[in-house]
């Protein structure tokens, strides 16, 4: 990310598959950088940033703070203090094994009617992306951009990046 750089460490997530595991969660430096690169590529009209927690979440706070866009986090475990909450099920890349993301419903009104933005760390399966569409959808808002600092595995057109990594066959698989 512009002068920043990192090595990333090479993690099996599941049997035969291996990440270049990108964790910018705690890395002040990482996160500004992208933020703010990140926050210069949002499309003119949308209104409001939705991300998933956990690792987006401080991305999603320094595009926030240099857009002038107000942001919803999308939760991974339903809240006793929620109203009303809209959850769905997903396996991502990283975890898995199936994760809630859950919109308190407190949000439904910033989102309903409004141009969205997805920021996530990075988008691999899609599994995250697609189940946040379709919450976003489900309470009327309209998905305008995604926005990640990594697409990974396959290319993803719709998804604005400034950077791709790729998947890597386990050592197992290899030999
Ligand atoms: O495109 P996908 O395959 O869905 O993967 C991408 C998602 O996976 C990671 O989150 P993770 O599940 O590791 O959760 P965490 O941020 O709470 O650690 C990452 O932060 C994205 O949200």
């Amino acid at each position: 990310m512009g002068p920043v750089t990192r090595e990333l460490p090479i993690v099996e997530v599941a049997p035969g598959v291996s990440v270049a595991l990108f964790n910018m969660l705690g890395d002040t430096e990482v996160t500004e950088a992208a933020g703010a690169e990140l926050a210069r590529m949002l499309p003119a009209g949308v209104d409001v940033l939705v991300t998933p927690e956990v690792k987006a979440l401080s991305l999603a706070h320094v595009i926030s703070r240099e857009s002038g866009k107000p942001y919803i986090v999308i939760r991974k475990t339903q809240k006793p203090y929620m109203v009303e909450p809209v959850a769905r099920e997903v396996v991502s890349i990283t975890t898995g094994k199936p994760q809630l993301l859950v919109l308190d419903g407190f949000d439904v009104s910033k989102i309903r009617g409004h141009k969205v933005a997805i920021v996530d760390d990075v988008v691999s399966s899609g599994g995250t992306l697609h189940s946040l569409r379709q919450i976003i959808e489900e309470v009327g808002g309209e998905v305008a951009a995604v926005i990640a600092v990594f697409t990974e595995g396959q290319e993803r057109p719709e998804v604005t990046a400034l950077g791709h990594l790729p998947l890597f066959p386990s050592e197992a698989e290899r030999s």
